[in-house]
């Protein structure tokens, strides 16, 4: 059986690392998964979207024509209810740098400090892109609903993780950030978003 290659088009080495754990766990054989690193570098359009889904169409479609490979990639974020839904397609660069986990989660927490327990709810979005060979794409969405905390808690994961305690009652009141990794996965935006492209990847994976 030839294995089919997959790149993964993430510069966020955890977020990379869920999506690997992710495609693994789904048990797909035949699929050659690699990241950016493995392949030569290649000029990354800005994530200009104005939806997660755009911006993760963005992010495969570049991958896909720079390297003649599928691609898979994810665009993903937080969606606070007080703040009809920023940060968003921003939250990576919410504080203004790119990536910068801790300032991001001040920033966020100092504005929504005045925000009451009833309305504290959040969503966090990931929208998964696969673009084939041929130019067949797929794009899918998961979310993740909970409410956000006053203060961070727990190590694990990335991003906001600290600051999110989902809804579903298998976390018992944890932050996201206080899950392992199986339990995350099990529950999350890119989990439920990753569960949706299974039948596509097992198609390319000539299964
Ligand atoms: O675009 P790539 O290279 O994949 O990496 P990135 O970190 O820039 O990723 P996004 O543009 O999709 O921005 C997503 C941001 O949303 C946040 N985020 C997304 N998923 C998250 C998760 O599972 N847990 C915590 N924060 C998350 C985190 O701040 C991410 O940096
Ligand atoms: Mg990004």
């Amino acid at each position: 059986m030839t294995t089919q290659r997959i790149l993964v088009a993430s510069r966020n080495a955890k977020k990379l690392a869920e999506l690997r754990r992710v495609l693994d766990a789904a048990g797909i054989v035949g699929l050659d998964v690699v990241g950016l690193d493995a392949v030569p570098e290649y000029p990354e359009e800005p994530e200009t979207g104005a939806t997660f889904e755009e911006n993760a169409l963005i992010k495969a479609r570049s991958g896909a024509a720079a390297t003649g490979l599928v691609c898979l990639a994810d665009d993903s974020g937080l969606a606070v209810d007080a703040l009809n839904g920023m940060p968003g397609v921003l939250s990576a660069r919410w504080s203004g740098g790119h990536g910068d986990d801790a300032a991001n989660n001040e920033l966020l927490l100092n504005q929504i400090s005045d925000v009451p327990d009833e309305r504290r709810g959040a969503a966090f979005v990931s929208a998964c892109a696969l673009v084939g060979p041929n130019g067949d794409e797929t794009v899918v969405r998961g979310e993740w609903r909970g409410v956000m905390l006053r203060a961070p808690r727990g190590d694990n994961g990335f991003g906001y993780d600290p600051l999110f305690v989902p809804d579903d009652a298998v976390a018992s009141g944890r932050a996201s950030a206080e899950l392992s990794a199986s339990e995350k996965d099990a529950l999350s935006h890119r989990g439920k978003a990753l569960a949706q492209l299974v039948p596509a990847l097992r198609s390319l994976a000539g299964q």
